[in-house]
């Protein structure tokens, strides 16, 4: 197919001459992108951050028999009728994996430690603690409640309690759960297959050397790592050329191959922002590609056989919120997980946010106090530009201003959604 046949003006440019609302644009995402479906079942060890596609039930109820929660003796309340002074022989000892069936004998106490199977006709352990020991005898300060530091067969888990929901991420927590009884391996949805690549003759990449007026590729590493975080292999497929024909032609070759394809620059509204022609000429069909965002505009979706694609745009903060917001959910949705929307906390600026209406505004920020009330108190941080990343690597944060607001006055509240490390999991 020769040049002419590539059409660098858009499809959808007449339908989308609208711009859509940070909202509607994702809805419209969400709708395009196929759940996952397909599923594979894994070792505990190799299953971490993917995401439970079946039930996995209790096969027995946990624990699995009555156990001491003490190093203590053993003891039949029984025994505890007549006294105190209470003191008992000590007729033996039992410990955590002995196999034989330990019995108590009338009238003895036996030296049981954490996690010992409880011996028949003992109903309490005492803590070593609370007696004293003397010539093979135990004496014991009070008599004990009955079941006392007993973990009951059965306390914790029933039969056939759902141990891991289909949905759940799996973490630590639930690989020692599903270990402990007795699962070794569970069912999760198949990894959405993911290709990343960036746009631009200015680019170059990692190691390259860089030419009077290039640029190091930021976007790639930047998104590889975003999405290697949600706990996805993806695909690094390089650098493509300002070139519509290269570009199409790539687009051919790979849609096949995977769920998702991501590519950051060439979408907004140049002549070298060819993206837009050579996805519709490839085959692709453009939903959408312009969102009342700042940082970020400029984003394309749309879908190419059953590969979907996000076009982040080229500046490396919009890409930045642009996969935050829209590539997240995508992946979310891809891998079976429930999209889970991060909720902003209220906080105050410091000083006057300057925005004009029409777009949401995401504005890097970091927390210089508390209020009295304890809300965080902002301070923005850099100009507001697009081509930056480095006001973000300071911030606490994003604040957000809403489209249809003005300028957020110094001591005004608004939305915030701090950066979380080291989250619980
Ligand atoms: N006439 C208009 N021009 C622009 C508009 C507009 O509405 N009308 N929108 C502006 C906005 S907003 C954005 S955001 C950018 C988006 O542009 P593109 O997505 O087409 O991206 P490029 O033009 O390819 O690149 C923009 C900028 O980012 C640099 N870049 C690109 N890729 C990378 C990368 N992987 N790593 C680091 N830096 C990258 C590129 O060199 C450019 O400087 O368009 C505005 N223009
Ligand atoms: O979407 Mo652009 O960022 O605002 O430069």
């Amino acid at each position: 197919m020769g040049e002419a046949a590539i059409s660098i003006s858009c499809p959808c440019d007449a339908a989308a001459g609208g711009v859509l609302n940070v909202d509607e644009a994702r809805q419209r995402l969400y709708a395009l992108l196929t759940p996952a479906s397909a599923t594979e079942s894994l070792p505990l060890a190799e299953a971490a951050g993917r995401i439970v596609a079946k039930p996995l039930h209790a096969s027995c109820p946990m624990p699995f028999f009555d156990n001491s929660a003490m190093d203590g003796f053993a003891v039949s309340l029984a025994d505890f009728e007549n006294g105190p002074p209470h003191a008992l022989p000590i007729s033996g000892a039992v410990a955590a994996g002995d196999h034989g069936a330990p019995a108590l004998a009338p009238g003895a106490c036996m030296r049981i430690f954490t996690g010992a199977p409880i011996p028949l006709n003992a109903d309490a352990v005492v803590p070593f603690e609370q007696t004293a020991e003397e010539q093979g005898c135990a004496a014991f300060f009070k008599a004990p409640r009955p079941g006392a530091h007993i973990r009951r067969a059965g306390c914790d888990i029933a039969r056939d309690d759902v141990l891991v929901a289909p949905g759940t991420r799996m973490s630590g927590r639930y690989a020692g759960l599903l270990a402990a009884n007795g699962h070794l391996s569970v069912t999760v949805y198949r990894q959405p297959r993911i290709g990343v690549f960036s746009t631009g003759d200015e680019l170059v990449a990692g190691s390259g050397e860089r030419r009077a007026f290039e640029l190091h590729d930021a976007n790639r590493p930047m998104l590889l790592m975003m999405l290697q975080e949600m706990g996805c292999a993806p695909v690094d497929l390089g650098i493509l050329p300002d070139d519509p024909f290269e570009t199409r032609q790539f687009l051919h070759r790979h849609a096949g191959d995977f769920d998702l394809l991501i590519s950051s620059g060439a979408v907004s509204v140049g002549g070298r922002d060819f993206l837009k022609g050579a996805f519709s000429s490839a085959g692709g069909v453009i939903d959408s590609w312009k969102v009342a965002l700042k940082p970020g505009k400029p984003v394309m979706f749309g879908r190419i056989d059953k590969t979907a694609f996000l076009g982040l745009p080229g500046n490396p903060m919009a890409a930045w919120i642009g996969f935050q917001l829209f590539g997240r959910m995508a992946v979310e949705r891809l891998s079976g997980r429930a999209t889970q929307p991060v909720e902003p906390v209220r906080a105050i600026t410091e000083g006057v946010i300057r925005h004009r209406l029409g777009r949401r505004e995401y504005v890097p920020v970091r927390i210089v106090s508390h209020t009295h009330r304890g809300q965080p108190l902002l301070a923005r941080i850099g100009h507001g530009g697009s081509a930056s990343l480095y006001p973000l690597c300071f911030a606490d944060g994003v604040a957000i201003i809403e489209a249809t607001t003005g300028d957020a006055e110094a001591g005004e509240e608004l939305d915030f959604l701090p950066f979380v490390q080291g989250v619980l999991e």
